[in-house]
């Protein structure tokens, strides 16, 4: 499978995390080919992962047998017709997007009849802790395995049976890496304010994200229950918690993710 060559059409912050996986999980960087408009990040691609990189989408995607279209959606459009134009006969090669908002149907407007796999990454695939949603249409089952073993190096792949489901992983885990960096940034605020520097505060802060996820991940408790752990009868984080639920913190949250996915759906309307 590693002999497949892979081209990156588009080489920004989620292609990097996407190549940066391949690369550790022992996939060959010399068939990985990445294209993007202009040099700077595919300078630092080459160097830190020893990659193909060109300015050229055309030739990058002529080499390819899998074609990962990794730019905005905005550009999406002009890129396929581009693409198409072209080269023609790239119709008959395998296309993954990683795109938000953009449903098979306008894939198959731009490029023809083709096989993709729509995908929904998140950027910690780029210490292969990511979580990756995977659609295929009118993909043979080796071309699905292919595109698991790809993802294989992110993290987690979770495959969906409908195209919808797209943009409910986009709410559960594509976005809310954010979700998480905003409460860790308003609490490293907190933390400058009590007289913690700002590096050992973000330290302090990430260190107890990161060992309540993996107590998570260990434990066949509930987060109901692990909160229950912390939570001393009369004490201090039972005064702070009914403080985050009387302020409404699981509908702002529910918001929240409703919002991302109504924004999913609008995209997709406008395309
Ligand atoms: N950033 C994230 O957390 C996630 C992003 N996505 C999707 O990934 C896609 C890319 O997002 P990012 O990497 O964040 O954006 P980005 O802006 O960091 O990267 C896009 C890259 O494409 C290049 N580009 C634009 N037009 C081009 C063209 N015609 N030919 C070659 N290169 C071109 C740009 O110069 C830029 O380097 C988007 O469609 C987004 O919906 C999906 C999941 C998560
Ligand atoms: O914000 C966005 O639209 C993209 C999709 C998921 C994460 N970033």
């Amino acid at each position: 499978m590693n002999d497949n060559t892979v081209a990156f059409i588009g080489a920004g912050n989620m292609a990097r995390c996407i190549i940066a996986a391949m690369v550790n999980n022992g996939y060959p960087s010399n068939n990985i080919i990445a294209a993007n408009r202009s040099q700077p990040k595919l300078t630092a691609l080459a160097d830190d992962y020893a990659i193909q990189t060109t300015l050229d989408n055309i030739s990058a995607v002529q080499q390819a047998d899998i074609i990962v279209l990794a730019v905005k959606p905005q550009m999406m459009q002009q890129l396929c017709e581009t693409l198409i134009t072209a080269v023609p006969e790239i119709a008959d090669k395998l296309f993954v997007t990683i795109a938000a908002g953009i449903p098979v149907s306008r894939y198959k407007d731009w490029l023809g009849n083709v096989r993709i796999v729509r995908s929904m990454p998140n950027t910690p695939s780029l210490v292969s802790l990511g979580v990756t949603g995977l659609y295929a249409t009118d993909c043979s089952n080796y071309e699905k395995s292919f595109v698991d073993h790809m993802f294989s190096g992110t993290g987690l792949n979770v495959w969906l049976d409908a195209e919808a489901k797209i943009d409910h992983v986009i709410a559960v885990t594509g976005s809310s890496p954010a979700y998480f960096f905003f409460f860790m940034q308003a609490m490293q605020q907190v933390a400058e304010e009590l007289g913690f520097d700002a590096a050992e505060a973000k330290k302090m802060v990430a260190q107890t994200a990161l060992g309540a996820a993996t107590m998570a991940l260990d434990s066949e408790h509930s987060f109901a229950d692990l909160r229950a752990q912390v939570t001393s009868k009369g004490g201090t984080t039972h005064e702070a918690v009914t403080t985050f639920a009387n302020q409404g913190l699981e509908k702002m949250v529910s918001d929240a993710m409703y919002a991302a996915i109504n924004r999913a759906k609008e995209m997709a309307q406008s395309f």
